[in-house]
Formats: C-alpha cells, sequence, structure tokens
C-alpha cells in the first residue's frame, strides 16, 4: 500500500490522539497507526469572529486541542510524547459556523439550516512534534485544514425529526453522521469523505511525507538561475553573506557550473530549443564536500560555539571570537558556514543558535551529542584519514600500531563512553517501544556501556529487571555519567568480557551497536555464546529473544527468536 510507509514514519514514536472522537480514533487505527488516546480539555468557545475564514478557527481549536494535551502531559510526567495530533471539525453555511448541537431545537435548527443545499465541511488539523528538553518543553507546530462539499437532499420535517430522535445528531458537527443514519439526508458529496466524518486521512498522509520524506533534491525541478542566486555549497552562501571575494572558490570555480542545471552537451541546438540536460549530480557534490561540512561542525563545536550563542546568543562575530579566543575573520567565517549548514541563524543583531543546535549541539543537556561530534573529530576523523593504508594493507596496518599509553586509552575510552551515551539518550526510546517487549522479565544489555538504553527498557517495561554487561573499565566510570545518587530500580551492572565471561542469565539479549565492531567469525562468536545462554524449549512463558538494534552502517533494527 503506498501510505503505509508514511504511517511507518510514526510507528516508533509516541503518538498521541487528543481526542474523545471515536471516528478519529477508527480511522487512525484502521490506516495502522499505533497511537494512544488522550482526550482533550480544551473548551472549545473561541471567539469565531476573531478569525479571516471558518477554517482558521478550525485549525486554531485544533491546534489548541493538541497543545493542551501536549502541555498537560508534560507537565504529569515531565516528558510530553513524541507527537500530539488534534483536529476540530465544523461544518459552515451562509457565513454561519455550526458545531455539535447543543440539544434537539439545536439540532433541528441545524439541519433546516442544510436541509436541500449544499455545504462546507472543514476539518482543521495540528500536528505538534513535542521535545522535552531540561524540563522545558519545545513543541513545533504543523497545520492545514480540508474542506469537502455535501449536498443535503430536500428533506421532510417527518424525517428530520425523526433523525434527530435516533440521538446521532448529538455529537456530530452540523448535526448529521455521513457514516451512518445521516448517509440518508446526503445527495452527493465534494471531497474527501472522511474529511466530513471527521479526519482528513489522505492530506495528513500528504504532511506526513511532507514531513518526513522530504523530495530528493534531484527530483524537484530546478528553479529559474534568474530568480534565486545559486546558494548550493556552503562556501557560495558564506561569500554572499559577507561580500567578501577570498574566502575560496565557489562552485563556478570548482566545475565551472554556476549552480543551474546545465544544458546539454552542446547547448541551445540550432533551433535554439535546450536539449534535455543530464541530471545535475547534486548528491556526488555533497559526497565530495561533506568533509567540509563535518569538520566545520566538529570546530564549532570543539570551540563550544554552540554553547556560547546558547548562553549569550545572539552574538556578533566579533564577540563570539572574544568568547571562544579565536581571530574575528576566522570565527566570522565559521559562524557563516554554520549559517549554511542551517545550524546557526543570523539577524541584524548577530548569530544565534538553530533549535537544532542549541539542543544537540551544546554541550549540556539530555539530547546534546556533543561527546558523540567530539568522538568523531578526535578518533573517527583520524581513522578515517588512514582509510587508504588500511584498504591497501589490511587491518594488519592497524595492529601493527605502537600500544597507547594507558591514560590516553582511558581518556579515549570516556571519549568513547561520551560519545555512546549522548547518541544513545537520543535513540534508546525508540529502541525500546520498537518491540513489544511487556513479555519479559528479564534482560541483559550486552555492551550496555553507560545503561542509557537500559534505563530506557526498565522505564518503558515496569517488569523488566535490566543488566548493563559491559568490560570493568567501562563500568567503572559508569556513575560519572548519571546525576550523583543515581540509583535506578530494576538496573544493575555486571563488569565482565562478552567473549570471556558468562553472560548473566536473561530471556532477553540486548546487542546494542555491537556486531558492526567485529569481523564476521568474532560476530559467530558473540552470537553462539548469546544462544548457548538461551536455555530454549523449557519455557511456557516468554520466549527467549535476542534485539540486535545495531544501527551501524548496514544493519537496520531486526529481532531473532530462539
Ligand atoms: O458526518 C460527520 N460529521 C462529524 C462527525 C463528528 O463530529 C465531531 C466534531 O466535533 P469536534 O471536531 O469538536 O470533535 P469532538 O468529537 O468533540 O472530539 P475532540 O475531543 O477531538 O474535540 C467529531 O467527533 C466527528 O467525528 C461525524 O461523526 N460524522
Amino acid at each position: 500500500m503506498v501510505l503505509s510507509p508514511v504511517i511507518g514514519k510514526l510507528l516508533h514514536k509516541r503518538v498521541v490522539l487528543a481526542s474523545a472522537s471515536p471516528r478519529r480514533r477508527e480511522i487512525l487505527s484502521q490506516a495502522g497507526l499505533r497511537f494512544e488516546v488522550v482526550p482533550s480539555r480544551f473548551k472549545e468557545k473561541l471567539d469565531k469572529a476573531a478569525f479571516p475564514t471558518p477554517y482558521a478557527y478550525a485549525i486554531e481549536t485544533a491546534k489548541q486541542k493538541a497543545l493542551e494535551v501536549a502541555s498537560r502531559m508534560h507537565q504529569k510526567d515531565l516528558r510530553a510524547p513524541d507527537v500530539v495530533i488534534g483536529a476540530d471539525t465544523i461544518v459552515t453555511i451562509g457565513g454561519l459556523i455550526l458545531e455539535k448541537p447543543a440539544d434537539k431545537q439545536d439540532a433541528y435548527r441545524m439541519l433546516s439550516r442544510l436541509n436541500g443545499k449544499e455545504h462546507s465541511v472543514f476539518t482543521g488539523v495540528a500536528i505538534i512534534h513535542c521535545c522535552s528538553e531540561d524540563g522545558q518543553l519545545d513543541m513545533d507546530v504543523c497545520e492545514f485544514h480540508e474542506e469537502t462539499m455535501v449536498k443535503f437532499s430536500e428533506l421532510s420535517e417527518d424525517l428530520l425529526w425523526e433523525y434527530i430522535d435516533s440521538g446521532e445528531p448529538m455529537d456530530k458537527a452540523g448535526g448529521y453522521g455521513i457514516q451512518a443514519l445521516g448517509g440518508m439526508l446526503v445527495e452527493c458529496v465534494r471531497g474527501d469523505f472522511l474529511n466530513v466524518v471527521g479526519f482528513p486521512l489522505n492530506h495528513f498522509c500528504k504532511k506526513l511525507v511532507e514531513l518526513y520524506c522530504p523530495p530528493r533534491r534531484e527530483d524537484v525541478q530546478r528553479v529559474k538561475h534568474e530568480s534565486i542566486p545559486a546558494v548550493d555549497t556552503f562556501e557560495i552562501a558564506s561569500d554572499a553573506a559577507q561580500g567578501d571575494e577570498g574566502c575560496g572558490p565557489s562552485r563556478a570555480g570548482v566545475d565551472g557550473h554556476s549552480g543551474q542545471a546545465p544544458a546539454g552537451p552542446q547547448g541551445p541546438d540550432t533551433n535554439g530549443l535546450v536539449e534535455n540536460p543530464p541530471p545535475f549530480p547534486s548528491d556526488l557534490l555533497d559526497l565530495i564536500d561533506g568533509f567540509k561540512a563535518s569538520k566545520a561542525l566538529f570546530t564549532a563545536c570543539k570551540l563550544k560555539v554552540f554553547d556560547v550563542l546558547k548562553e549569550e546568543g545572539p552574538l556578533k562575530a566579533v564577540d563570539v571570537a572574544r568568547k571562544i579566543n579565536a581571530s574575528v575573520c576566522g570565527t566570522g567565517r565559521l559562524l557563516d558556514v554554520c549559517v549554511a549548514l542551517g545550524l546557526l541563524e543570523k539577524t541584524d543583531t548577530g548569530y544565534g543558535n538553530t533549535r537544532l543546535a542549541s539542543r544537540h549541539l551544546a554541550s549540556e543537556g539530555a539530547c546534546s551529542l556533543h561527546g558523540f561530534v567530539a568522538y568523531h573529530d578526535e578518533h573517527a576523523w583520524t581513522v578515517f584519514t588512514d582509510l587508504e593504508s588500511a584498504v591497501r594493507q589490511g587491518p594488519q596496518a592497524a595492529a601493527g600500531r605502537p600500544e597507547e599509553d594507558p591514560s590516553q586509552s582511558r581518556d579515549r575510552r570516556l571519549r568513547f563512553m561520551r560519545a555512546m551515551h549522548g547518541l544513545t539518550q537520543l535513540t534508546a526510546r525508540q529502541v525500546a517501544t520498537a518491540f513489544d517487549l511487556s513479555r519479559f522479565t528479564s534482560a541483559c544489555d550486552l555492551g550496555g556501556c553507560t545503561g542509557a538504553l537500559a534505563r530506557e527498557l526498565a522505564r518503558e517495561y515496569p517488569r523488566l529487571k535490566v543488566t548493563v554487561f559491559d568490560l570493568p573499565e567501562v563500568i567503572e566510570h559508569v556513575s560519572s555519567f548519571h546525576p550523583e545518587g543515581w540509583q535506578p530500580e530494576r538496573l544493575h551492572f555486571v563488569p565482565g568480557d562478552f567473549f570471556k565471561d558468562d553472560l548473566p542469565d536473561a530471556q532477553l539479549y540486548v546487542l546494542s551497536r555491537i556486531l558492526h565492531d567485529w569481523a564476521d567469525d568474532r560476530v559467530h562468536e558473540l552470537l553462539s555464546r548469546v544462544s548457548r545462554s538461551c536455555k530454549p524449549g523449557t519455557f511456557t512463558g516468554p520466549r527467549r529473544m535476542m534485539l540486535n538494534d545495531d544501527l551501524g552502517p548496514v544493519a537496520p533494527p531486526q529481532r531473532v527468536v530462539t
């Protein structure tokens, strides 16, 4: 089915439908969405006259319904869901907005008004993405509406009253339910039927595509050169912002191309027609340039640019330079690059963090990837610089390197732990909820490092006891990654080597970002050890299971049930 991959984008998120409407619940669950229902307490009493259009009213009401649920859930356990969906359906005729009838007389007034005529049904929808960080709730709102035209037949008074007496109109916008008895009143419908019922599923899915699957760059028709300046690379954007001619080659300098799709090899033909150009190799150019973007990001992180701007932004380049103890010219250029990369914003008052940067690139905060960035800058960068010799000489090249001194290896381990901790904090919830693990009572996270995933598993499954099994030199540092006095319930750490020592007994073994680190024979050895630790065939209750969420270079999440 075409749209299921779209709904699938929400599968690993905690989604809440902020609605008491059984119809909305049914439409969304039949589409395959997994969600909780938390009806909104928002009173639908906005001043209709204050809105320029009826749909603006419906959208605002939908938004307020969703916002109320998001902030209530956040206040309750300081953790809002990932996504909250709100909706509001109204009927309009002759400039009047009809909602649910207050009583039978009201229903009669509404239905009489609609009798024999065409009216509009609008549903406003709000999709709110929430992020709770440091006790603060951040929300991004995406909103839209859908209109459907419905025409009623000429209906007799008797039929109207019989319908009203059925009780059906009372909880329905405009006083009828098109999906049930009210369908008998309707002569024709123009537009999305489900929109009338209460939720415009088709438009919703299109919004999800916009939000989660934006079109690839080469699929988007290029805009005419004259109307938009070429800003494909950060160099060009940076240069344009500064008017600085000495800032390195623009793309035109690299490939003789101005950012416009090139004409065919021969250019315009003799008739003045342009041959179909070959596809512009944007992805390839991005690959070629990619290392510059990574290094700019690493450098800005290392110099704590995002911390400074989180604390004190917006700031001018000169002030940032002073605070990070760097040259004004260099800082200005780095800041411009960060603007072009979408990490910073530049206004008249100076440079400021984007929300993305404040959330993920500043060094503190539950969603910080600062450690992950530092690890890539300090470790992965060097390793990849040696890629050519590693490929030429094979793994023995690395094996031949001199032994690291112990204090360096300790530092490197801590950096690695910081990197893994940051990344796992970000993904743990999705991993923990990707499968229903509620039937298990014991789990062992092999190579579970700081316990960030184990903590989420324990939080998600109240019956689950989780053991983190990792090397003694890793376990030794775990406490520095958690608040002082941290004593998680149902979670404990066992030092050991999963290639040498007995694995702790558990029903569920988790291998998170482990397998990609090893050659096939080692992976086989480790999986055999896990398999031997599982004692199959003796259970009548939960079966043994191994969860591998290795999101490394190739392997997607998968599970093996033994
Ligand atoms: O043909 C139909 N038209 C409308 C409906 C239902 O009518 C209501 C519209 O009311 P509202 O948008 O305010 O939603 P509520 O039910 O109050 O739930 P919330 O908690 O989301 O405010 C809606 O239920 C439609 O489904 C119908 O069934 N058929």
